[in-house]
Parts: structure tokens; sequence; C-alpha cells
């Protein structure tokens, strides 16, 4: 096997990659479980909103022409004859000098024109009728929620490929979408491999990790929106590699492994990809953390080879598999959210390649600022727990310094439609 591998740059693998988008199919799922769901299609609205002409207030509604000659010195009076709720309708009609007492989302009832709220009336029993006084005029319409003033039928009003979120939800149960048309969860697939690797819950031994991949990515797949398929851990020995990743790729959508996809004797995935005639869209990027990321196809299912180190299988997987996982389930916006800010601290490092910094961002009197947290070494583990985004710092350059304008990836929040140009 060769040592030497061609980076390629980062948005030549984000397209290699996404040569290979699917389009997930949909589901229908009680509204519900649909939170965080990606619709697969736009919701239009069946009918109007208001669906009828409403009270917004508690008072009474009227016939405004009954109050033309109503002022501070000639208050007149008008008969309360049935009082409605919101629910309700009124069963009455009123006539001249009538009015029908109403709540808030009442319909508005058959013969009256205006809404006077409580405030500005005063309430007066004689000969056992109940009258309102009112001292000004009123104009037909006066406080009215009319029918089909926030949208008309036929209006689109969340496209396809959103993400249900508690706005959303309100729109789904107001068109009666009991069961919502979402897009299938794809199948991502993890094996973790690497002999050093203990379980979660087994004591530390001499040489030996406990194996954080697994978990973190199983996460950032199911933040993705993308169902994991944890199939454990591998001892770095190729036959039971090959074996176990030929079998999980019968049952997955992608497969992720992590580790062992560089260039050491016990680096078995490049060989796996031979033996199995899968396809290497690429085996190194021009970037740190995860120079190493490969991504091979297979009869047109991919397997993202990520690389062992925690910090570059996180940055290999937010670059490259979230994107296949967001445009499987339809989103528009299936990268990283791109910003500009201001550098924190000096960042003094040069490289040949594109770094990710991990960084944590904060907004300063309205400008964005980020931060590099913990030790940079795509090995590190700890520095990934207080990040919220990646300082992009482009290759062949001198190195940064605090106060410098980056690029900045947020890793939470809306995605992008533009692929990172690096
Ligand atoms: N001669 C060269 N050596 C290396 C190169 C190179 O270009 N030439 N690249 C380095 C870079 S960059 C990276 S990144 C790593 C990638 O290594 P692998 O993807 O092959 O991963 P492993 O060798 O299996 O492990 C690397 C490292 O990560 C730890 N690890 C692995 N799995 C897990 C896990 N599930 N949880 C936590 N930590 C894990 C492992 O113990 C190793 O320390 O290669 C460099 N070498
Ligand atoms: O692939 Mo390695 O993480 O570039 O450091
Ligand atoms: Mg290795």
């Amino acid at each position: 096997m060769s040592i030497d591998r061609k980076p390629i740059k980062v948005h030549e693998a984000i397209e290699a990659v996404l040569k290979f988008a699917k389009d997930g199919e949909v589901e229908y799922i009680p509204i519900n479980e649909s939170d965080n769901r990606f619709l697969k299609a736009a919701i239009k609205a069946d009918h109007d909103i208001p669906p009828f002409d409403r009270s917004p207030l508690d008072g009474f509604a009227i016939r405004a022409e009954d109050t033309v000659t109503a002022s501070q010195t000639n208050p007149i009076e008008l008969e309360v004859i049935e009082t409605v709720g919101a629910g309700g309708l009124a069963k009455k009609v009123p006539e001249k000098g009538q009015v029908i007492r109403i709540m808030t989302g009442a319909k508005m009832p058959e013969g009256t024109d205006a809404i006077v709220m409580f405030e500005l009336t005063k309430e007066i029993e004689r000969d056992g009728k109940t009258f309102i006084v009112i001292k000004r005029a009123f104009k037909s319409g006066n406080d009215i929620s009319y029918r089909a003033e926030e949208t008309r039928t036929g209006d689109v009003l969340v496209e396809a490929g959103r993400q249900v979120e508690p706005g959303v939800k309100a729109l789904l149960a107001t068109f009666g979408y009991s069961k919502v048309p979402v897009a299938k969860k794809p199948i991502v697939g993890v094996y973790a491999t690497g002999t050093e690797l203990l379980d979660v819950h087994e004591p530390l031994e001499p040489g030996k990790i406990r194996n954080s991949n697994s978990y973190m990515i199983t996460s950032q797949i199911e933040k993705a929106g993308a169902t994991a398929k944890y199939y454990g851990k591998l001892v770095d020995e190729f036959d039971r590699c090959y074996e176990a990743v030929a079998s999980a790729l019968e049952e997955v959508d992608v497969l992720i492994t992590t580790g062992g996809v560089s260039v050491g004797d016990f680096d078995y995935l490049p060989a796996i990809y031979e033996k199995l005639g899968a396809n290497v869209l690429f085996n190194k990027i021009g970037m740190r953390p995860g120079s190493v990321t490969t991504v091979a196809e297979y009869k047109g299912k991919l397997l993202f080879g990520l690389s062992g180190n925690p910090s570059a299988c996180y940055v290999g997987f937010e670059l490259l598999t979230r994107p296949w996982i967001q445009t499987y389930l339809g989103s528009k916006k299936p990268h990283l959210q791109l910003v500009q800010g201001i550098l924190k601290a000096d960042f003094p490092k040069p490289n040949p390649f594109v770094r990710f910094i991990r960084s944590k961002v904060t907004i300063e009197a309205g400008k964005i600022y980020a931060e590099p947290v913990g030790l940079d070494k795509s090995g590190v583990v700890t520095s990934l727990a207080n990040s919220d985004a990646l300082v992009v710092l482009p290759g062949g350059t001198r190195g940064f310094k605090k106060g410098d304008e980056v690029d900045i990836l947020l890793l939470n929040g809306e995605g992008s439609t533009e692929i990172l140009k690096k």
C-alpha cells in the first residue's frame, strides 16, 4: 500500500461526498413525535387564518351605526341581549340599539360590525335588563380580526426540508397534520477500531484508553438527524475488521469507522476498501485535524473512514458526513453556517493545510468573537466539550494574531446552503 497520499481541498472532498447524495423516502409519523424531524412536504394553508371574522378582545359586538351620535356629552345606552364565548355562536341577531357581549376569539355575531372593549364601556342594570353606556362613536370594522387577515388558503407557510421546531409544530397542528410527512432517517452504522480501546465501564489498563469516539459519533449522528447503529469496537485484526465492515454495510445506508485509516502497520481500513473493491474517493484532505479522513463508495453506499484521533474524527464528521445526512433528510442547508468574527487569542502556528480550531464563540457589543479552547492537537478530546465553533484558518499562512478577522463555522443552530470554499 502506498503511503504517499495526495491531499485534496476541503470543498473538493465535500463535493465528492455529495456526488453520492441520496434523497430519503417519506414516512408519516404522529405530530407528537415530529420534533426535530425534517419535513418532506411544504406546509400549505388549506384554510384561511383566522377561519372566520372574530373578536380579538373581550367586550361587545355592536352595530357601529348605533353609536354615530355618542359623545362625552351625549352618552348612549345599548341593550346587551346575549353573551358569547370563544367556541360559541351567537343565537340572536341584534337589532337597532342592541349589542352582544363577546369574548376574545368568538365569531362575530351576524348583524354586528364592530367590537368595543369592556374598558370603553360602563354597564348598568335597568328594569331587569343590562345596558352599556358608550361615550364615543365607533367605525364599522373597529377592532375586528378579519377572516384571512393572517393567511389565505393556498399560501405556502413552511418549505419542505425545514426541521420541525415549536413554531413549525404550531402550524402543523393548525392545519390538522395529526400525521406529519417527514424524511425517513438514514441508518448510519458505526464501528470503532483499535486494539487499545476499552469499554466505558472498564477500568484503565496500561497502554489502553477508553473508546470515546463511538459515543461522540453516535451523538453527532443523532444530532444531525440520522439513526445511529453502533456495532461495537474492533481489535486491529484484518480479517475480523474486513468481515465486520462487509457485513455491516449490508444493513446500513452509510458506514462510519473510526481509526485505522492512516499509514500505520495496523491501520487496516485502506486494505479493507481495496479487498472490498470499493471506490476510494479520497484518502487525504488538506486540512488539520482530519487530514487522513478517507471516504470510499461501495455499491452506491459511502464508507466514512474517520480518523481515530478524537478531534479529527469530530471535524471529519461535521464537514463531510453531516452534509450527506442532512441532504438525505431534504435539508436545504446541509453545511455548517459560516460567519465572520474576531479571533480572541494569538494563533502563531503556521500550517500548510487549512486548520479548524476548536473554539468558543461569544457575542460582545454586537460583534462575534471566537476563542480557541484547549490544546490544538488532533488527538485531543477535552477541548471538544467546550467548543461550539471551528475557527477556519487558511493554509499557507504565517499564523494569526488576536484581533484578526477570521471565518468561523458554527457547530449549532441552522446550517448553510454554501459549501466552505477552502
Ligand atoms: N506516518 C504517519 N503517521 C501518521 C500520519 C501520517 O500522515 N503519517 N497521520 C497522523 C494523523 S494526522 C492522524 S489524524 C492519525 C490518524 O490515525 P488513524 O485514523 O489511523 O487512527 P488510529 O491509528 O487508530 O488512532 C489514532 C489515535 O486515536 C486514538 N483513538 C482511536 N480510536 C479511538 C476511539 N474510539 N476513542 C478514542 N481515541 C481513539 C488512538 O488511540 C490513537 O491515539 O495518524 C497519524 N499518524
Ligand atoms: O488527520 Mo490528522 O487529524 O490531520 O491530525
Ligand atoms: Mg493509525
